[in-house]
């Protein structure tokens, strides 16, 4: 039997309450903890959706969240039990930032579930705090005598350090409309295979269908699509008619400009987004060595492959630094080294992110990236192109890497963006280096780094 609207609700709030739980005490990752949670729970469509928007939406303002709390519980939420702290959270959140919610609900259900789960003190303190919350007017309050960063890190909910350093980076006000597009919900996009339809033919069948679907303006082989909900699961998704994938991310496979009966090496090819759509330019004909470190991450390519009729992919599963010593030298027409990174291009998808990574973090990922690019760059073709790209906004693991590299290898040189081909993205991508930037605020898609480079001997 279906769950009452009401019951729905408050179900979805536990399961939701549940995974923010899991995620603070156990470090569990938000996405897969999520995605195996409503597996379980078996709630409708629209409650799936509520929990997706609670969850994501809650971690993602944690910050700001914990900043009014911290007004209201006088002895502090760190001292608070976790599932009280992130009921407090949860139901703030719908309170500050769900206007479909109204607030008296949010706080009816946050008193319900804390009358069921702890004692009546509990519940008391939930509903004393939460009507305070409500009787307070304009939240945050923020302190006189901030700096603008701290200003932007409490309002759009970011750690101060990395506010500060996009603010060097990028400037002050760039960096708040990166914080303030970190906290949108990401666009759904689908790259088609063009293997087997047209865009304008899948664009067709889509909008045939009744989907608000539109070309994506950043991706020739991208669709934009609203309110679909999750696509993996569509018949085109089964038969290999498409891939869901970031716009920027879709860049990519372009900017390596594959052509069919190439040798083509992915080296850090899981789960194997890019090698697939290389796959696609190439019109499956060639050879693709995607490789990864992890073994275990050869079937998720393989799968892909097969869906998408794509013969062309092989894989393989070494470290990247060993590919130089196993493969034969100058062997490849293109290199596709989609780095390992600190991931801080895409917090819209992974808002946990944001606290899970240090300034720290940083510097060891690049020494990684630069030590990668130095040894595959060995196995290129005189002539042939080298794409080096991450999904990160950090100049130290982008500009610098390439710079770097470019500075120590003569025989190497950059192949610019300034082409018809890259109009579109107009002045609108940063030029970054050798390479071009992607920022969340951009075109609302991931940020992203990608640099070309031609090996000249
Ligand atoms: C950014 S992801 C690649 C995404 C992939 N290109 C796609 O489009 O689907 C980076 C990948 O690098 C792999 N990796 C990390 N260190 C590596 C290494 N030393 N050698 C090879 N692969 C590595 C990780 O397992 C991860 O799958």
């Amino acid at each position: 039997m279906r769950k009452s609207g009401k019951q729905a609700a408050g179900s979805a709030r536990e399961v939701a309450l549940d995974v923010l739980v899991r995620v603070e005490q156990e470090g569990a990752y938000s996405n897969l903890l999520l995605n195996s949670s409503l597996q379980k729970s078996a709630l409708s469509r629209e409650d799936s959706g509520l929990v997706t928007e609670l969850v994501y939406g809650t971690i993602s303002r944690m910050l700001t969240l914990d900043h009014v709390l911290g007004d209201f519980v006088s002895k502090g939420i760190t001292k608070l039990q976790p599932w009280v702290r992130n009921l407090l959270r949860l139901s703030l959140y719908q309170i500050m930032y769900l206007d479909r919610i109204p607030s008296h609900a949010a706080v009816n259900e946050a008193v319900n579930i804390a009358k069921k789960r702890g004692h009546q003190g509990i519940s008391g303190m939930v509903n004393g705090v939460l009507r305070s919350v409500l009787r307070a007017g304009e939240l945050p309050v923020l302190g006189k005598n901030i700096s603008e960063a701290e200003r932007i890190s409490i309002l759009h909910s970011h750690p101060l350090w990395m506010v500060e350093r996009w603010s060097a980076e990028y400037g002050i006000e760039t960096a708040e409309a990166m914080c303030a597009a970190n906290n949108e919900p990401p666009a759904v996009s689908v790259r088609v295979n063009t293997t087997m339809i047209s865009r304008d033919g899948l664009l067709a069948q889509m909008q045939d269908s009744g989907l608000d679907a539109a070309a994506s303006k950043v991706s020739p082989y991208g669709i934009v699509v609203k309110g679909g909900g999750n696509l993996a699961l569509s018949a085109w998704y089964k038969d290999g008619y498409l891939s869901v994938q970031d716009e920027s991310s879709m860049l990519v496979a372009e900017a390596v400009e594959p052509e069919p009966g190439m040798r083509v090496l992915d080296c850090c090819a899981a789960p194997g987004g890019k090698s697939a759509h290389m796959g696609e330019l190439m019109k499956d004909e060639g050879y693709i060595y995607a490789n990864d470190l992890h073994a275990h991450k050869a079937k998720l390519i393989s799968d892909q492959a097969e869906r998408l009729g794509l013969d062309c992919i092989t894989t393989g599963s070494s470290d990247a630094l060993e590919l130089a010593a196993a493969l034969p030298p100058e062997s490849f027409d293109r290199i596709l080294l989609d780095a390992p990174c600190s991931g801080l291009g895409v917090i819209r998808r992974k808002p946990d992110l944001k606290w899970r990574k240090q300034p720290d973090d940083v510097a060891s990922v690049s020494a990684l990236q630069g030590e990668l690019l130095q040894s595959v760059s060995r196995l290129l073709k005189p002539g042939g192109v080298l794409v080096y790209s991450t999904c990160t906004t950090e100049q130290a693991e982008n500009s610098g890497i390439v710079a770097e590299f470019l500075e120590q290898n003569p025989d190497f040189a950059p192949v610019s963006f300034d082409s018809p081909v890259w109009e579109r993205l107009g002045d609108t991508a940063l030029a970054a280096g050798q390479g071009i930037q992607l920022l969340p605020q951009h075109f609302g898609s991931d940020g992203f780094y990608i640099a070309r480079l031609r090996r000249l001997l």
